[in-house]
């Protein structure tokens, strides 16, 4: 084996998966983008998402910031030695990170403390099998930490809101579903795929559930039961109206695999593993003898382009307001849920560090009437100590639900910019001190680096690179009032409409 190509060769394999978008997934974001409305916000976000897997491909840089957990499941024919693969595999990951390929993901669990280099304990997952074929399989997953968070696990029989009773059977399983795609609304990035595993035990039905989202979203489960499963699953899911980032439309789902494996009598689990439209698998049939890839796996059929040609996508509809910080009180109340808005200035990052600190500590900067993007960027320092935003999208706000409001009054800060919308506690507190929520669009990391003209300063280092407070001066940064100051809540609408709707679906079907 030609241990240096290998590594050059799972190089490319994951520069390619956080960079490009592959076939079949481009394909089922076609048909979502197809199927939406013209001038809605659904259509609106699938055309900045179009539009950023194109950049990403073109800059060669991650479609998203969450470049997620580097999971490789790897099939070796008998006498290939894994620890040297391994070892290749961690070496093009730590050139990856330098690149600006990946965010350094990696995190001390007790420390806080970010490796830099995505490796760590347990990280990257690489797992091993051995096979009768003749070559290395490997494929590698990048699941970002939004959706993960909306894995859910159900413990057959129970009680599911606006579903009733889940027993163990097959219309249980079907509940079960139906239930994790409207408990996950548009925090974890959707339109999403999901992968659902049926039995085994609590670890063993999560992995079966994460195997499925290896399975090529445009397959048919050989399992007659499973296959009329999934496809009543697809058609019904999308009628929940929860749509793309949760702002409501026709695609809520864009895949679901489900497989099945043997359970111990007491245990009954359903597993289910969403990922976000930002879907970054791929995979490579490998050379044993010489390391290099012989064939691409995921990427059958023409090339996919997701930007419609003729621009007759009516983004521009709603009228757009422009904000630029310090914002007053007055200019906050004038705004309402559905306006657009356009950001130009200064913004800061904040994320779970920084809400944090800055829940028990004074702010490095003056923040009154200033906007806190929800964000953990992907950064590159050139020679000249110039650091460059590479990717930066919106992470999930609701993580810094118990912080938000408090902060926002006692700092005077005006706007957040985040997705997947926040609770009560901040609701309140907006209306209270004259405060928005602003949406970005999930996972359209490139479009919105293009938005940041120059990073001005960055403090509170001492949290890694995606959790410090940089400094970003931006023009045109584009975002939806989903939040505003007189107790409007798109998110809250949403979830009570999807409930709504997902109670018509308690009646039994299997
Ligand atoms: O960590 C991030 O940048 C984002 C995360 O994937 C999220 O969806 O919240
Ligand atoms: S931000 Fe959204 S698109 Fe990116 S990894 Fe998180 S859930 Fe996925």
């Amino acid at each position: 084996m030609n241990v240096q190509k290998f590594q050059e060769s799972m190089y490319k394999l994951i520069v390619e998966t956080s960079t490009n978008l592959p076939k079949d997934v481009r394909r089922a974001l076609k048909q979502a983008k197809e199927r939406e409305i013209a001038g809605t916000r659904s259509a609106m976000s699938l055309a900045t998402i179009a539009d950023n897997i194109k950049m990403a491909d073109e800059n060669v840089s991650p479609i998203c910031q969450d470049t997620g957990l580097p999971t490789f499941k790897i099939k070796t024919p008998i006498g290939v030695n894994q620890l040297e693969l391994k070892q290749a595999i961690y070496d093009a990951m730590v050139q990856a990170t330098k690149d600006g390929k990946m965010r350094p993901n990696s995190v001390d669990s007790l420390t806080g403390e970010n490796s830099g280099n995505n490796l760590g304990i347990g990280v990257p997952v690489v797992k091993f099998e051995q096979w009768e074929k003749d070559y290395i399989d490997v494929r590698l997953i990048l699941k970002g930490g939004g959706c993960e968070n909306k894995n859910i696990q159900y413990s057959l029989p129970c009680e599911l809101e606006g579903l009733g009773r889940a027993g163990r059977d097959l219309d249980g399983i079907r509940k079960c579903i139906m239930h994790s795609v409207y408990q996950a609304q548009g925090q974890g990035c959707s339109a999403g795929f999901i992968g659902v595993g049926i039995g085994g035990d609590r670890s063993s039905g999560y992995d079966l559930a994460k195997e499925q989202l290896f399975r090529s979203a445009d397959d048919v489960n050989p399992n007659e039961d499973l296959r009329k499963l999934e496809e009543y699953v697809m058609e019904h899911a999308n009628e929940l109206g929860i749509g793309t980032m949760g702002f409501g439309g026709e695609t809520t789902l864009l895949g679901c695999k489900v497989g099945v494996m043997h359970r111990i009598p007491a245990s009954f689990f359903v597993s289910v593993a969403y990922n976000c439209w930002a879907f970054r698998r791929l995979g490579v049939k490998v050379d044993p003898a010489t390391g290099s890839i012989n064939e691409w796996l995921y990427q059958e059929g023409e090339k996919v382009n997701l930007v419609s040609e003729e621009k007759t996508e009516k983004t521009e509809e709603a009228k757009e307001i422009v904000l630029q910080a310090p914002i007053t009180e007055e200019q906050i109340r004038s705004l309402k849920v559905g306006d657009v808005v356009k950001i130009n200035g200064m913004i800061y990052t904040g994320r779970d560090a920084i809400h944090k600190y800055l829940s028990d500590n004074d702010a490095p900067i003056d923040l009154n009437g200033q906007v806190i993007y929800h964000c953990g960027p992907v950064m590159l320092k050139d020679e000249e100590g110039q650091w460059h935003v590479k990717a930066a999208g919106p992470t999930t706000s609701i993580r810094e639900e118990p912080y938000q409001g408090d902060i926002m009054k006692r700092f005077g800060i005006r706007a957040v910019i985040g997705k997947g919308g926040m609770g009560a506690k901040t609701l309140a507190a907006l209306e209270e001190h004259g405060g928005v929520y602003l949406n970005a669009i999930g996972g359209a990391a490139q479009y919105y680096a293009d938005c940041i003209k120059s990073v001005e300063g960055v403090d509170l280092m001492q949290f890694g690179i995606p959790e410090a407070m940089w400094h970003l001066k931006v023009e045109g940064f584009k975002a939806v009032v989903t939040m505003d100051s007189h107790g409007n809540s798109l998110h809250q609408d949403i979830d009570k409409s999807s409930l709504e709707k997902l109670s018509k679906f308690a009646e039994k079907v299997f």
